[in-house]
């Protein structure tokens, strides 16, 4: 009755849009049962068979994509390359590590890459150097290592210590021994078009072949990769590119740092914005553009037929009055969150989101009508384009920031986050009760909520700008220290089956080192007392005497500096000693997205074990350029 007082054009134009975004809505849903999407998986394990993924509905859970089994599988192809460079090198082929400090999440990555490289017939030589290194040494280090004889591949375990620059280090790798791809010859090669690939980072090349391998093909398709990293978005969106996406669109951080910061506000926005959404390139049909100032949203190939097969099949655009099908958006969240609030849909004949009074000041005008929607992209669309993808890449190091309605009915999503959430007092488990969460946490709502987060790191997706790198270990140290001060109530509920991790990072005196030869027990010397297992790593905290004063042959670089422990190595001691328990989740809520997407990576077993894959088929390559097996 109210909007009776409301300008009839007002409101004309508020029903169209919200309209429009219904149709659209209802017409994505129209097309999920039986048309089957572009995407087709093939079970890594069979030769022939080949399942198309038909667009997922609820009840359908995605593929999940096993990178573990996957990773195994090309690892041990790998071992026929490594007979044959042992024969052409005389010796083994011999990677080269370089470490500095002792963040347990590097300690834990490092071990995995020496296990596969000891598995493999290949060896390690791993050079741990103090969190005080200077830039000097370690260069000098890196250098070394590079003209080690024995060494083929080398890589420098990242992220470095704040005082230190990745970007000159980097430069002092020669070129073809550079198993990261991060040298910018290596880099600038791979993302100009036609310049001869060399080698490539671990973990895109680690994504792309999970997808090749496990039959998901990337020609023609729409591709979003959510984060910007040097390492990860940045190198895999150009990969992509080269496999024959039809688009790749990398999201940068500010296209996403808003939801880390406060989700609340932006699913709010997001709510408010609801009805007079532009819209978005993406592969559903998409009605007229209503804004003149807004560009018309390009198609992909992928999105052309579904508009026509939706064309054929669409009704007519229902007039405001009728009863309205929910949108997807909302179907997916009742159906997949348990009603993880979105903002209520809201009615036809009101659209009180368009109007001025609305609190979403970036999106409407002050003026009465029509409502302007803004200029720039807004935190709240991004949902809007991640849903456009058919494959989509998430890297951004938030726990759980995708959620079901993020993702395109039978898409392809690859997490690439590892979040180390949670921290639980060991043996507290069952009598923990709920705490509040801190800052940082994801949202608790949901089928798999994480309480406190203790330290979120996005392994995978480290910047190269030392500015950056120093802001994401001020605030992973920020969140420790804050973890510490909470840790005697720190209990939390426990998610569904997770990685449990235990540890206790070695002191960070003295150099270590170790060859392949000793294996685990060369892990398990690196790790002070820790063991790893399929189910994680586990570390005796009261000791940590496997890493001290064991000065090998690699001696040289770092030197021995000792007694110069790191806030790092403090804060993890300090947690270890408490016995805390971590989590591990990815960037995805892996439940949540299970129910709408065709495929899946889970966390951990995905994207990570294929990282530890590619950085030995790296390896075996620079051992292949040193022996004239390929050509640089
Ligand atoms: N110079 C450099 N090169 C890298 O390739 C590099 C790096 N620095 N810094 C850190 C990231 C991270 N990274 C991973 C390796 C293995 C797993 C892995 O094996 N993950 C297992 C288990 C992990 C766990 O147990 O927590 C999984 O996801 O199933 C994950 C992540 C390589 N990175």
């Amino acid at each position: 009755m109210q909007r009776a007082t409301k300008s009839a054009s007002r409101l004309l134009f508020s029903c169209q849009q919200h309209c429009l975004t219904k149709r659209l809505f209802a017409t994505a849903a129209a097309v999920v049962e039986p048309a089957c999407s572009p995407v087709s998986v093939s079970d890594p394990g069979s030769i022939a068979t080949t399942t198309a993924i038909c667009r997922n509905s609820s009840g359908h859970r995605a593929t999940v994509l096993d990178g573990r089994a996957v990773a195994a599988a090309w690892e041990k192809e790998l071992a026929n390359d490594v007979q044959l460079l042992t024969k052409l090198l005389g010796r083994p082929p011999g990677l080269g590590v370089v470490l500095v400090g002792s963040r347990p999440d590097s300690i834990l990555y490092v071990t995995k890459k020496q296990e596969a490289c000891q598995k493999a017939g290949v060896r390690t030589f791993i050079r741990q150097l103090p969190e005080s290194v200077t830039q000097a040494q370690l260069e000098a280090a890196v250098a070394a290592t590079c003209g080690d004889p024995r060494v083929d591949g080398v890589l420098i375990q990242l992220p470095l210590p704040r005082h230190l620059s990745e970007e000159a280090v980097m430069e002092v790798l020669e070129p073809r021994k550079d198993v990261d791809g991060f040298h910018p010859l290596n880099m600038g090669r791979m993302l100009m078009r036609g310049r001869g690939v060399r080698l490539v980072p671990a973990t895109p090349l680690g994504c792309i072949e999970l997808l090749r391998r496990s039959g998901v093909d990337v020609q023609g398709k729409t591709c979003v990769v959510l984060g910007d990293s040097n390492i990860v978005g940045t190198p895999l969106a150009a990969m992509l590119r080269d496999r024959g996406a039809a688009a790749v669109t990398i999201c940068h951080r500010r296209s996403y740092r808003d939801w880390f910061v406060d989700q609340q506000e932006v699913r709010r926005k997001r709510a408010a914005a609801a009805a007079c959404l532009p819209p978005l390139p993406g592969p559903s049909p998409r009605p007229p553009q209503p804004f003149p100032s807004t560009p018309a949203a390009p198609s992909s190939s992928s999105s052309a037929a579904a508009a026509a097969s939706a064309a054929a099949t669409t009704p007519e655009e229902p007039t405001c009055q009728q009863e309205h099908p929910q949108p997807l958006q909302h179907q997916q969240q009742h159906a997949s969150t348990g009603g993880r609030v979105h903002g209520s849909s809201p009615a036809c004949d009101s659209s009180p989101q368009c109007s001025p009074s609305s609190s979403s000041p970036t999106l409407l005008s002050s003026s009465s009508s029509p409502p302007v929607c803004p200029a720039s992209f807004q935190s709240y669309q991004l949902p809007d384009l991640t849903r456009s993808a058919d494959i989509l890449v998430v890297a951004v190091g938030h726990p759980e920031l995708v959620r079901g309605d993020w993702v395109r009915p039978g898409a392809v999503v690859i997490d690439v986050g590892i979040n180390v959430v949670g921290a639980l007092p060991r043996n507290s488990q069952a009598t923990s009760t709920h705490t509040s969460s801190t800052s940082s946490a994801t949202s608790t709502s949901g089928t798999s909520s994480t309480s406190s987060t203790i330290s979120s790191t996005t392994a995978n997706t480290t910047s190269n700008s030392g500015q950056q790198q120093q802001q994401q270990q001020q605030n992973e140290m920020e969140e420790m220290q804050q973890q510490r001060r909470h840790q005697d109530d720190a209990a939390m509920h426990q998610p569904a089956p997770l990685r449990e991790v235990r540890c206790t990072p070695c002191s960070d005196s003295g150099v270590e080192s170790s060859d392949g030869k000793a294996g685990g027990a060369a892990a398990a010397a690196l790790l002070g007392s820790c063991t790893t297992s399929s189910s994680g790593m586990t570390c005796d905290s009261s000791s940590s005497g496997g890493c001290s004063g064991n000065q090998g042959e690699f001696g040289s670089g770092g030197g021995s500096e000792s007694g110069s422990s790191s806030s790092a190595g403090d804060d993890g001691s300090s947690l270890c000693n408490r016995n805390l328990t971590f989590h591990v989740v990815g960037d995805v809520a892996f439940e949540e997205v299970s129910q709408v997407a065709g495929a899946i990576t889970p966390v951990p077993g995905g994207v990570g074990p294929m990282t530890i894959a590619a950085l030995l088929h790296n390896t075996l390559k620079a051992a292949k350029y040193r022996v004239g097996l390929e050509t640089w």
